[in-house]
């Protein structure tokens, strides 16, 4: 297969209501699209980089700019989506980046073997059970709406986002309210060792995981964490690949892995992940990042994986977006149904599309 070029879509999609977490509040998802034009045909690819870089180093204009001018250029020549990672690896970082374009020519290749990208990658189930993401709220009484709308909806499990002085109260209320739900949290880095007595508080609240309580960096400091807060431990940002993985298991820093594909660097690491974390008996959930129907799709694929024993942040369409781009996935007792068409078994919607892009821009190799 040979690569003509990739079409960058700057995408911008209006959240149906602000989504605060420890980092921020987003009130709209700026995204990029890419659509590898290849000689057996088209494939999908989404970069899940934010406008800024307050999740991680990377943001949506610095992506446009390494896949400009270093990793679209790089695939000259027959490729496939096993090859893209080795063809861009002498150009460093830039996961999302990259995941995003090999998720794009995986994507071409699939469709055009006829082949799933839950097939591809080993999934074994054909619905996987749907958490929930819930920002950072203003009141304790608008957590507990939010909450009970989403446990009415029938998601099976509530992730809480949580910061310093946003903890103890809302975690306390939800589980008093809820008292048999799955329910997690996650404080995307805002907390230090000095917090560990403070985020033992939490231990008897029955939760399933506190998501990266510390900085990304400090991954020794997660296993002294572990010492002192009984609550399993689960990684996100501090995973960046399988060998991240590995070392973090090796540690002790880590009970449970959240895998992100576009943080890791695409699906094909992400399942080598799933397998590093299962061979040490590590669960694994699919994380999301606010993804349209195309990144959504890969995601509910990957969630399908025997290792993926928790529910990942694979929640249906109408979570965020009033309007997907692609055919809404819809949340039916819990779950959603893996996609089994060709590669992503799912395309975006013309008009759909047309009406949340801003810019395009064609990528010749
Ligand atoms: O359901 C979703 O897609 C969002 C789940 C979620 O909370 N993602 C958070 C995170 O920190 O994990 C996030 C969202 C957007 C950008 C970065 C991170």
């Amino acid at each position: 297969m040979k690569l003509s070029g990739v079409e960058l879509r700057w995408v911008e999609m209006p959240l149906k209501s602000p989504f605060r977490t420890s980092f921020g509040t987003q009130t709209t998802r700026s995204l990029l699209l890419l659509r590898a034009v290849t000689s057996d045909g088209e494939g999908w690819g989404e970069c899940v980089a934010m406008a800024d870089p307050v999740y991680s180093s990377e943001y949506l204009e610095g992506c446009a700019d390494v896949l400009r001018r270093f990793l679209v250029p790089a695939l000259t020549g027959p490729i496939d989506g096993v090859s893209v990672a080795g063809r861009v690896a002498r150009f460093r970082g830039h996961r999302m980046a990259k995941g995003a374009l090999e998720m794009a020519v995986l994507d071409a290749e699939l469709r055009a073997r006829g082949v799933s990208f839950g097939r591809e990658l080993g999934a074994t189930r054909d619905r996987v059970p749907c958490g929930v993401s819930v920002g950072i709220m203003n009141s304790i009484p608008e957590l507990l709406d939010a909450v009970t709308g989403y446990v009415e909806e029938g998601y099976v499990r509530i992730k809480l986002k949580i910061e310093p002085g946003w903890d103890v109260e809302a975690v306390q209320s939800v589980r008093e309210r809820f008292p048999d739900v799955l329910l997690q949290v996650d404080a995307n880095t805002a907390y230090t060792l000095a917090d560990a007595r403070h985020l033992a508080r939490l231990d008897p609240f029955d939760l399933l995981l506190i998501e990266q309580p510390l900085d990304e960096e400090d991954v020794l400091a997660h296993a002294s964490l572990a010492q002192v807060v009984k609550t399993p431990i689960c990684l996100d940002e501090s995973i960046t690949s399988a060998r991240s993985a590995a070392d973090a298991i090796k540690l002790g820093a880590c009970q449970i892995v959240n895998i992100k594909p576009g943080r890791v660097g695409g699906y094909l690491e992400a399942r080598r992940i799933h397998d590093v974390c299962a061979a040490h008996g590590i669960a694994v959930w699919c994380g999301g990042m606010l993804e349209t129907g195309i990144g959504r799709a890969a995601n509910v694929a990957l969630a399908a994986l025997p290792g993926c024993t928790l529910p990942g942040d694979t929640s249906a369409s109408d979570r965020y977006y009033a309007m997907d781009i692609t055919e809404p996935f819809v949340l039916d007792d819990g779950h959603l149904t893996v996609p089994t068409g060709p590669g992503l078994g799912v395309t975006p919607l013309p008009d759909a599309l047309e009406s949340v892009t801003v810019k395009t821009e064609w990528i010749p190799v």
